[in-house]
């Protein structure tokens, strides 16, 4: 996380999450439930190419001027520890003895189109295994993370909300609008 804040900003609107995926959008709703006020739109922004990081604040910034208002985006990857923490796949990772990899959301906030993106990391370190429980969302059913007897897929919901990734990325978040306390314009709200 990065730059100052201005306690009790007033934003224009309420925050805009931007994701075309709808299985990210129904954890995000379940998480964040009236925490935060947002509504989401589905945008198709280009997918970029660099640090995770990087990827997410230039993602922000893009849909905060198609928007014209606060928005928050979200970018995941599991990452595989025996490349380095490379994305990859999971016929390259047989080659290798070690399994263990990490589940991670960097999300963006950009409170309007010229402003600078905050950026919040949450991660949950775990391993791939072979493929259980349903096939509904990604790579949830290769995904078992450490502590646990189950894969994503297989956990309640709430049980994988609880403990993910995002659910990590997403306390940074409510913090960050705890602390700075916006409020947002009554006629828009
Ligand atoms: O519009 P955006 O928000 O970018 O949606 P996306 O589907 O492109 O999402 P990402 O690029 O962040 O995700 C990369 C892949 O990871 C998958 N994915 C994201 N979050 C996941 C999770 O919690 N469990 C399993 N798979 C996940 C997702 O389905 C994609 O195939
Ligand atoms: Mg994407």
């Amino acid at each position: 996380m990065s730059g100052t804040t201005v306690r009790g900003l007033m934003l224009p609107k309420p925050v805009t999450f931007v994701t075309g995926n709808p299985k990210k959008l129904e954890e995000v709703k379940a998480i964040l439930g009236q925490s935060i006020p947002f509504q989401s739109l589905k945008l198709d922004l280009p997918e970029l190419q660099g640090e995770p990081e990087d990827i997410s604040k230039e993602k922000a910034r893009l849909a905060a001027i198609q928007v014209n208002g606060p928005v928050l985006v979200e970018d995941t990857c599991l990452c595989f520890n025996a490349l380095k923490g490379l994305p990859g796949l999971n016929n390259l990772l047989k080659a290798y003895e070690d399994k263990s990899a990490y589940a991670m959301c960097v999300f963006s906030l950009a409170l309007g189109p010229s402003a600078d993106p905050i950026t919040f990391v949450g991660k949950t370190m775990g391993k791939i295994v072979q493929a259980r429980g349903p096939n509904d969302f990604g790579w949830d059913p290769v995904f078992q993370p450490d502590g646990y007897e189950q894969t994503y897929a297989e956990m309640p919901k709430e049980e994988k909300n609880k403990i993910s990734h995002r659910c990590r990325a997403l306390a940074l978040v409510k913090s960050h609008f705890a602390e700075a306390g916006y409020t947002f314009h009554p006629h828009n709200a």
